[in-house]
């Protein structure tokens, strides 16, 4: 087991992370099987924004995942721009049983970039493998565009549970590896500066533009149903 000290420990990372995707997806579901292990087999699209916040341990440090869930369909949609701000996390979420749902993709890649930073760390999701008989998108052509894209890629299912956790974790371990690296470049420069001043040395963690909003920003609702 990793060795954290006491005041490692009581520090808190809130990542906000954002679900994206076309409309009856799963969006909604994979956040009810992730938070509370529920699933709704009658879930209507969701109206303005809602959002959970889950605790996660990462290499012995608690995270807080605040994941934020919106409609697919524009006119239940939340402000896209409050929607994204400070995100630095997302699931990219297609339904493999409805291919027009994987072609949007690259729509929802766009807006995602448009009003969030570059760098937000994503993941693709096809969701419903437990339709296997309607699949429309295999495997092989998910993988291949996150490949191209430069996104994680895992496929899921909120209604039989398979690999929901893992795709939040895989989001949130990545986050926190590039935090943890932003702390190492950051304490390097600071030994450094000590060693040449003769003082101690103090760890400090920054997030950058967008990245340190989302470490900030107290979070917002629009729209009704918050849990
Ligand atoms: N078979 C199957 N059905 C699912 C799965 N995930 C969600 N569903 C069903 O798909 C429908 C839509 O699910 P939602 O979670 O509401 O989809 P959404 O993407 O949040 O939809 P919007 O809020 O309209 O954007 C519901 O009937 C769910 O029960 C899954 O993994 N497998």
């Amino acid at each position: 087991m990793a060795f954290v000290s006491e005041e490692e420990k009581t520090e808190d990372y809130l990542f906000k992370i954002v679900l994206v995707g076309d409309s009856a997806v799963g969006k909604s579901n994979l956040l009810a099987r992730f938070a509370r292990d529920e699933f709704y087999p009658n879930s209507k699209s969701t109206i303005g924004v809602e959002f959970q916040t889950q605790k996660m341990d990462i290499n012995g440090k608690e995270i807080k995942a605040q994941i934020w869930d919106t409609a697919g369909q524009e006119r239940f949609r939340a402000v896209t721009s409050a929607y994204y701000r400070g995100a630095v996390g997302a699931l990219l979420v297609y339904d493999i049983s409805r291919r027009q749902t994987f072609d949007s993709i690259g729509r929802w890649l766009n807006e995602l970039h448009t009003h969030s930073d570059m760098n937000v760390v994503t993941i693709l999701v096809g969701n419903k493998t437990d339709l296997k008989d309607a699949r429309e998108v295999p495997t092989a052509e998910g993988k291949a565009l996150a490949e191209a894209q430069g996104l994680f890629f895992m496929e899921t299912s909120a209604l039989d549970s398979s690999n929901v956790a893992a795709a939040f974790q895989t989001v949130v371990k990545e986050i926190y590896n590039i935090l943890s690296r932003k702390v190492m470049i950051t304490q390097e420069f600071k030994n450094k500066d000590a060693a040449a001043l003769g003082e101690g040395k103090t760890v400090v963690l920054q997030g950058e533009g967008n990245n340190k909003e989302a470490l900030d920003e107290e979070p917002k609702k629009f729209g009704c149903c918050s849990s």
